[in-house]
């Protein structure tokens, strides 16, 4: 599924809608180019799920944890790390619900991830020819159809198309 982001509202309004619907338990996978409005989607994501405390990119911190909305949202940024480094982080455990109560994954720089988790949504932000974006949503072991019922209603920025 593709969808034309005009402008960051846009990306925010994307991650609002995610942020409204997904289930606890989701891992979404960011990608895309530096700049291309990962962060951006997350904090969207982080206002549909109702948290109002600011969403700033894990870059440094590796993971940021809010607990305030709907459901926990982890934030990470991998952008730092070689694949060892994130296969020694022991990510799984965000998913599978161990020791950490169960909620929205959302991880930058997932191509450095050295293995998924077995179900999965990835977002690929690509950037248009005049400064917008395009989001380019896929969905492993996963419906989308819970995914496109939540975000064609208001799609007055996001042109879609599956
Ligand atoms: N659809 C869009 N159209 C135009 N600009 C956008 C769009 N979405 C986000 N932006 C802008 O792109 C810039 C970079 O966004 P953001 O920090 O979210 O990118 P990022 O992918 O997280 O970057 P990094 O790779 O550094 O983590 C911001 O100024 C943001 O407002
Ligand atoms: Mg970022």
């Amino acid at each position: 599924m593709k969808i034309s982001l005009k402008n960051a509202e846009a990306t925010v309004n994307l991650g609002i809608s995610l942020g409204q619907c997904l289930d606890a338990g989701i891992v979404i996978l960011l990608a895309g180019d530096l700049g291309a409005g990962k962060t951006t989607l997350v904090q969207g994501i982080g206002k549909g799920l109702g948290i109002s405390e600011p969403i700033v990119s894990p870059t440094f911190t590796i993971v940021n944890e809010y607990t305030e909305g709907r459901l926990p949202l982890y934030h990470l940024d991998l952008y730092r790390l070689e694949p060892q480094e994130v296969a020694d982080l022991n990510l799984e455990s965000y998913w599978e619900g161990f020791e950490v109560t169960p909620g929205i994954v959302a991880i930058e720089w997932a191509e450095r991830m050295p293995y998924q988790p077995d179900n999965y949504l990835t977002v690929n932000l690509i950037y248009g020819n005049e400064g917008d974006r395009q989001a380019k949503i896929t969905a492993f072991n996963h419906s989308l159809s819970q995914i496109i019922a939540a975000i064609t209603p208001e799609s007055q920025d996001a042109e879609w198309e599956k």
